[in-house]
C-alpha cells in the first residue's frame, strides 16, 4: 500500500478523553473513531489489524474442531423470553421494536439463538459433539463504556456454544477450547492466563477467564508467576484425544480473580517467591453450563438407550475489539505502538528518504515491488514529507520492520532495516533485502 494513496489519519496530540495508554495510542495512529459514547469506526489501519486478530481466532477455532456459522445481531425477545432471560438481563440490553411493533434485541450474547439453530435440527446423540461459533457484533449497553473499545457498547465477539450428550463429554468440550484459547492468545504475542471465575448473566457452575496482566487492566488477579512462562500446547495437540492432562497441569497452579479468591487464601496457597498480584484485561471467557438453556428450549437428543435427554452446553467468548488494544497495552514504548509480526497492520514499512528523487524513487519502487511480489504486507512510505516524521510515523503505528531507503544508502547499493521492537538497525545490499525479510 502506497501511504500516499492510503487513509492514515494519525493525530499529532494526545486526545485529552484517552485515559489509557492503548486509547491513546488508537486515536493518534489513526486505527479508530469514536461515533458516539462507546460507539466506534474501525478506520482502515485499526480494521486491518482487528481483521488479523479474527484469522488467528478463527485457524484456533477451527483446529479445535469448531464450526463457523454467522447469526444475525438482532433477536427475537421471544426466543429470550423461553430461556427467561429476557426480564433478567436488565438495562444493558438494547430492546428495539419494529414497525409492526414486533419486540426484538440487539443481540449481547447468543445462547438462545444457536439452542434453536441445533434443537431445529439434531436429534440423536450420534450427531455430538457439536462445536458451532461466529464473530459477529453484539450490544450491551454498558453504564460506563470506557477506555476506547476495551469496554464499548457496540463490540466484536467470536462466541463459540457445544453441544454434548452428558457432563463428561460437554467437560471434554471445555477442555478443548480451554486449549484452543491457550494457543489463540500466545499466537497475538498475548500471555493469556486462565483464571477461575464468577459465571455471572450466562449461569453455570464451571468458567474460566483469559487475562492478560497489564496495570490498567480493570480486573485485580491473584497468581503463580510459574504460569508465565509454561509452554502452550504446540500446533500438533490431538484435540480429539484426551486433554485432561493439560487442562490439569494449567489449573494446578494458583490463579483467580479478585471475585473468585481473596489476597489471604492467595499468599497462603502460593510459596512467597511465586506470588504475583497484578492487574488482568479479560481477553476472553469460558463457560459450562450444563442444561441451563436446552431444558427450557426443549433442546433434546434421543439417547443410545432411546430416550430424549436436554444435551450440556457451553459457551466460549473472545472479545476481538478488546483484544486489539490489549495487545497495545502489553506492547508498547514511548514512541508508539509495537505490534507482534502476526497481527501487524503492515509486517514492514519502506520509507523513501528522498521522494521526488528520480533515482531514489525509482529504487524504492522496485524494492517495493520486489517485496511485495513475494507476499510480504508492505506499506510504502512515498509521501513528499521530511525523514524525521516518516520515521515518527512508522514507530506510532507500530510496524515491526522499518525499511530505509536515500540517496547515500542508495550509493553503497545499501539499504537499512530497523527492528521497532528492538531499536536494532542492520544494513544490507539491497539485493538481499527481500530475503532478510521473507
Ligand atoms: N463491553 C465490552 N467491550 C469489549 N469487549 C467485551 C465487552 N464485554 C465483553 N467483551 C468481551 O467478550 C468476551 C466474552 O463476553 S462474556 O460476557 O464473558 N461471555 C459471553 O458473552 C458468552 N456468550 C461467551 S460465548 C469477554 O471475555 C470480553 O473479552
Amino acid at each position: 500500500m502506497r501511504l500516499s494513496r492510503y487513509f492514515l489519519p494519525v493525530l499529532r496530540d494526545v486526545p485529552k478523553e484517552a485515559e489509557i495508554v492503548s486509547h491513546r495510542l488508537m486515536l493518534r495512529a489513526g486505527m479508530i473513531r469514536q461515533q458516539a459514547s462507546g460507539l466506534y469506526s474501525w478506520l482502515p489501519l485499526g480494521y486491518k489489524v482487528l481483521m488479523k486478530v479474527q484469522k488467528i481466532i478463527e485457524e484456533e477455532q477451527n483446529r479445535a474442531g469448531a464450526i463457523q456459522l454467522l447469526m444475525p445481531t438482532i433477536q427475537s425477545a421471544d426466543l429470550w423470553r423461553e430461556s427467561g432471560r429476557y426480564d433478567a438481563y436488565g438495562k444493558e440490553m438494547l430492546r428495539i421494536e419494529d414497525r409492526h411493533e414486533r419486540e426484538f434485541l440487539y443481540g449481547p450474547t447468543n445462547e438462545e439463538m444457536i439452542t434453536d439453530i441445533f434443537r431445529t435440527y439434531v436429534k440423536s446423540y450420534k450427531d455430538l459433539p457439536l462445536n458451532l461459533y461466529h464473530i459477529q457484533w453484539k450490544f450491551r449497553d454498558e453504564v460506563r463504556p470506557r477506555f476506547g473499545t476495551m469496554r464499548s457498547r457496540e463490540f466484536l465477539m467470536k462466541d463459540a456454544y457445544s453441544f454434548d450428550l452428558d457432563e463428561a463429554a460437554a467437560v471434554a468440550a471445555f477442555q478443548r477450547m480451554f486449549v484452543a484459547y491457550l494457543r489463540t492468545f500466545r499466537r497475538m504475542g498475548l500471555v493469556g492466563v486462565p483464571m477461575r471465575a464468577d459465571t455471572g448473566p450466562i449461569g453455570g457452575n464451571l468458567s474460566y477467564e483469559f487475562h492478560v496482566l497489564a496495570e490498567t487492566g480493570e480486573s485485580g488477579v491473584f497468581l503463580d508467576r510459574n504460569l508465565l512462562d509454561k509452554p502452550i500446547p504446540g500446533a500438533d495437540t490431538d484435540f480429539r484425544g484426551d486433554l485432561d492432562p493439560i487442562f490439569k497441569d494449567w489449573t494446578s497452579l494458583f490463579a483467580a480473580t479478585d471475585e473468585m479468591t481473596t489476597e489471604e487464601a492467595f499468599r497462603e496457597a502460593v510459596p512467597a517467591d511465586n506470588q504475583l498480584k497484578a492487574r488482568g484485561i479479560e481477553v476472553g471467557h469460558i463457560f459450562y453450563f450444563g442444561t441451563k438453556y436446552s431444558e427450557p428450549m426443549k433442546a433434546n437428543v434421543t439417547g443410545a438407550d432411546g430416550k430424549d435427554t436436554p444435551v450440556h452446553m457451553g459457551s466460549y467468548g473472545i472479545g476481538p475489539t478488546r483484544v486489539v488494544p490489549a495487545i497495545i497495552e502489553a506492547s508498547h514504548d514511548e514512541n508508539g505502538i509495537i505490534w507482534p509480526v502476526s497481527v501487524a497492520p503492515f509486517e514492514a514499512v519502506l520509507i523513501n528518504l528522498k521522494a521526488g528523487d528520480a533515482e531514489t524513487d525509482a529504487a524504492c519502487e522496485k524494492l517495493y515491488a520486489e517485496l511485495t511480489a513475494c507476499g510480504l504486507d508492505m506499506l510504502y512510505d512515498d509521501r513528499d514529507q521530511p525523514a524525521g516524521s516518516k520515521f515518527a510515523t512508522a514507530d506510532l503505528v507500530g510496524i515491526p520492520y522499518q525499511l530505509i531507503l536515500g540517496p547515500r544508502g542508495l550509493k553503497s547499493g545499501e539499504v537499512e532495516i530497523k527492528h521497532r521492537k528492538t531499536g536494532e538497525r542492520e544494513t544490507l545490499p539491497l539485493t538481499e533485502a527481500v530475503a532478510r525479510l521473507k
